[in-house]
């Protein structure tokens, strides 16, 4: 309960343009991959970050099971986490990875855009544009560690890294697949990945609903490199090192010039594009296909 109000309250400071909110626990002592406890791990419950502040980076492991669905809550979460590694000098680049097996992140939360109020659409979609603005122009190096499925949201969270390494197991697909749900990816969904794979290959991608296995998501350039399953986290670790040998503020100010004209776009329209969400969600017609999917999920476990 004290859990919820509280991040209630984080929410609301997080839906403010974004606030310098209260951080996430520091100096937590949890388990970490390959055993052991990180003493110097912090974060909250559905994030952990395990910082190498000597190295100049931390990992970021999403961990809201069973799927990494980007709830409210959740997205709250890892805002905070990136907040609190942007305002450290020690660190300079993050990696991102899941800790539930086999998913990197279904994407956004089907429960936070079906059967709500607006206001809680209006809420739920200014944290989903905040996640986007904030990892996509980020000065901190982003590395996505893909060792899982990444449909929708999921996808668009790796895209917003500035490398991305994925996991050659045929399971893990990745891509934009709104237009399978009967719903539409808007458009700065749609500029990120022009931005990455071209107006051609997008646009085929989006209006079919494209889930590219690993080989396929290589060749057409939505991801950076496709390594075995048990190496993700060291080819992540191992590209980390070319990007962090170049002038922080050279590759800084360049990655403003690339991604900048995108960003501004968005929030240019940022109130407009929160009024288009809560109209196109709230329709009859998108909750109903929304609610079939969900029981389609459903029956598939049964
Ligand atoms: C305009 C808006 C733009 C939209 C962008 C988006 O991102 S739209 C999102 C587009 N995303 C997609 O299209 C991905 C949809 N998801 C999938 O395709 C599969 O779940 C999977 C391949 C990710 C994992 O397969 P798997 O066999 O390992 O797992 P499983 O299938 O058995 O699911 C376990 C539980 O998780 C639940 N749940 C799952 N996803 C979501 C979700 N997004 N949210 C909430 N809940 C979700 C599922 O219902 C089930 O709940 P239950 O019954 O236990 O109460």
């Amino acid at each position: 309960m004290a859990l919820a109000v509280g991040m209630r309250v984080l929410t609301r400071s997080l839906l403010r343009p974004w606030v310098r909110g209260p951080g996430a626990t520091p100096g937590r002592t949890g388990p970490v991959a390959g055993g052991g406890d990180c003493v110097r791990c912090f974060g909250s419950p559905r994030v952990l970050v395990e910082p190498d502040p000597a190295a100049g980076f931390a990992v970021m492991k999403m961990r809201n099971p069973p799927v990494n669905s980007l709830s409210l809550e959740f997205l709250t979460e890892m805002l905070i986490s990136l907040e609190k590694l942007e305002s450290d000098k020690a660190f300079h680049a993050i990696i991102i990875t899941s800790d539930c097996p086999g998913i990197f992140s279904a994407g956004l939360d089907l429960k936070e855009m079906c059967g709500r109020d607006p206001t809680h659409y209006a809420e739920y979609w200014k944290a989903v544009q905040e996640l986007w603005l904030r990892f996509y122009l980020s000065h901190l190096v982003v590395i996505s560690a893909i060792n899982g499925v990444s449909p929708a949201g999921g996808c668009l969270l790796a895209l917003s890294s500035d490398y991305r390494v994925l996991a050659d197991n045929p399971k893990y697909a990745i891509g934009l697949n709104e237009t399978l749900l009967g719903i539409v990816a808007p458009f700065w969904f749609k500029d990120t990945l022009v931005n990455t794979v071209g107006h051609r290959v997008a646009e085929r991608a989006l209006q079919l609903g494209l889930l590219f296995p690993p080989a396929e998501a290589l060749r057409v350039g939505m991801v950076d490199q496709v390594v075995p399953e048990d190496q993700v986290q060291s080819a992540a670790r191992s590209v980390l090192a070319q990007w962090l040998a170049i002038p922080g503020h050279a590759r800084q100010l360049t990655k403003t010039l690339m991604r900048k004209p995108t960003a501004d776009r968005l929030l240019k329209e940022r109130d407009a594009d929160i009024q288009n969400f809560v109209r196109f969600i709230s329709r009859d017609a998108i909750q109903k296909a929304l609610r079939t999917y969900l029981e389609k999920l459903k029956q598939k476990k049964s």
